[in-house]
Order: structure tokens, then C-alpha cells, then sequence
């Protein structure tokens, strides 16, 4: 197995803060991983070292076969695909959504974006369709709903056709109906053999697509577990992860948790 990310004593400080210390970690190319923690855990901060953003302050980071401080990450980032709150609040309200997925194979080459190509606007047009929003290609990204915009994110995040899709919060701020029909469709991708290996973080165990193989649980910048989702999703681990007793659920590959 190919490793997409590969970590070894990463830590990472801020402004004489530690946010990150001893991760060690692989994920390989066929894994789907989640990323679990309390609020203020690390886990944007991970994100970011993955997406190429942030080098560790120490350990060793390497993505794609890359050291992170060695590779130019302009080469590395476009195979990387990444969708988050902070990127969303870039898209341009004005930008129709065909052109906001579109858009992603020429941001990330710096070719100009005027011309496209037939083939990436068919590649677009059938993200769109596998994210189930094609009906809404000639919207401007302003006027759709949040639910819609995290449809045509994701769409966005796989333009580029990544070796690796790092989806930060995809759900925060869906309601019910929502969160469920976006869980729904990241499960199809999960479940997906030719998807790229994908990381999502959550808060919410509610939130895990089936399909997802592996889990870390994160705390105060340390990993509490990480492995085989099914060995590591533990109320032990929960309830350490969280400092709340916790008891979990599972049923036809769907999560829930509560305070016991
Ligand atoms: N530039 C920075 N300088 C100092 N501290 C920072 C910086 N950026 C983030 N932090 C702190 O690092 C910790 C981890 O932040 P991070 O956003 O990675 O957590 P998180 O697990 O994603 O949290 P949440 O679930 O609330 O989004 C937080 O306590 C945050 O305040």
C-alpha cells in the first residue's frame, strides 16, 4: 500500500502555543479516515498540514511521497483536494456554479480561465451530477442554500482529480434533512473504489459516511487513537476524547453517541 499522508512525531507550534505534538500517522490510498475531537483539539490545524498549508515545527510530514520543506507546494497542492469553511468564504458570490467547479483546474495551474476546455467542462458538469447538483449550474454560488454549496464544494475539492480529499466540517450548519442527504452522498464516494483516499473531520459521530475504514480520535493536540474505525470509535475512547462518559451506537453503518 502506497502512503497518501505520512506523519512521524509531527508537532506544531504557533505563537509559543504547541497545537500538535507526536502524531504519528499514515493513511494509505485506499483508506477513508476521520478525524474526531472536541472543539480547539488540533483538527483544522492538522488540515492544514495535510493541504500543504502549515509545515510541522517538528517530525516529519510527508504527503504524496513529498517531505513537506523539501517539495514545492504549489506542485503538491493541486493534488490535494480540500474543502472548508475558510475556502468556501473565498468563492465568489457572483460565480456561477459551473464556473466555481470549472474554475478549480485553472486556479490551481494559474492558467488563464477564460477558455476552457470542453473536456474540463465536462469533468465539471459530471462532478456536478455525482454531487447532485447539476440542476443548479447556472445558479451564482451566492443564491444557493448551505447545503448546496457544500455539494458544489466538494465538486470543486475532486476537479482536480486529487490523490487526496480533505473535507474540514462538511456538515457544520446543515439541519437534519441536510446533513442526512449530505452524509448519504459522501457515502457513495467513501464506498467509491476509484475516490481518493479522504480525511474528514467532524465533531459529531452522527456525521461519519459509511464506507469510512479508519478513525482518529484527537485531543489537546495529541492523538488519543487512531487505527481501524471499528477498534478505535470505543466509548473508552470517546469518553477520554471528549472527558464526558460517553456510550456509542452503531446500526446498519451509522453512528450515534450519549452522555451516560
Ligand atoms: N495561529 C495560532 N496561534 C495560536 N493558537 C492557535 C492558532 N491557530 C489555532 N490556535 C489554537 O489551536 C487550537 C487548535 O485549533 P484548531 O482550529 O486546529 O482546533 P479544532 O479541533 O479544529 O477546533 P474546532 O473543532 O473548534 O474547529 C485552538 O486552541 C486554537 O485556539
Amino acid at each position: 500500500m502506497v502512503a497518501v499522508v505520512d506523519l512521524a512525531d509531527v508537532k506544531l507550534v504557533r505563537n509559543g502555543s504547541t497545537l500538535l505534538q507526536d502524531i504519528t500517522w499514515q493513511v494509505s490510498e485506499a483508506d477513508r479516515w476521520v478525524v474526531i475531537g472536541p472543539n480547539g483539539a488540533g483538527k483544522t490545524t492538522l488540515m492544514q498540514i495535510l493541504a500543504g498549508h502549515l509545515h510541522p515545527t517538528a517530525g516529519r510530514a510527508e504527503l504524496l511521497g513529498e517531505t513537506l520543506g523539501r517539495v514545492d507546494v504549489f506542485e503538491l497542492r493541486p493534488r490535494i483536494g480540500v474543502t472548508s469553511a475558510a475556502l468556501a468564504e473565498r468563492i465568489p458570490r457572483g460565480e456561477a456554479v459551473r464556473d466555481v467547479v470549472v474554475s478549480a483546474a485553472y486556479a490551481v495551474t494559474g492558467r488563464w480561465r477564460e477558455h476552457y476546455d470542453p473536456m474540463d467542462m465536462e469533468r465539471a458538469e459530471e462532478l456536478l451530477e455525482q454531487l447532485r447538483v447539476d440542476h443548479l449550474a447556472d445558479r451564482t454560488f451566492g443564491t444557493l442554500s448551505e447545503g448546496e454549496r457544500k455539494r458544489v464544494q466538494i465538486a470543486r475539492a475532486l476537479m482536480t482529480d486529487p490523490e487526496l480529499l480533505l473535507l474540514d466540517e462538511p456538515a457544520a450548519g446543515l439541519d437534519v434533512a441536510g446533513r442526512e442527504a449530505l452524509v448519504q452522498t459522501l457515502s457513495e464516494l467513501s464506498q467509491d473504489p476509484y475516490a481518493p483516499a479522504s480525511v474528514l473531520v467532524t465533531h459529531h459521530v452522527e456525521e461519519i459516511p459509511v464506507g469510512v475504514t479508519h478513525a482518529m480520535l484527537l485531543k489537546q493536540g495529541r492523538v488519543v487513537a487512531a487505527g481501524p474505525l471499528f477498534e478505535t470509535l470505543t466509548d473508552a475512547n470517546m469518553t477520554e476524547a471528549f472527558d464526558l462518559d460517553l456510550a456509542l451506537s452503531h446500526s446498519d453503518g451509522r453512528w450515534t453517541v450519549r452522555a451516560v
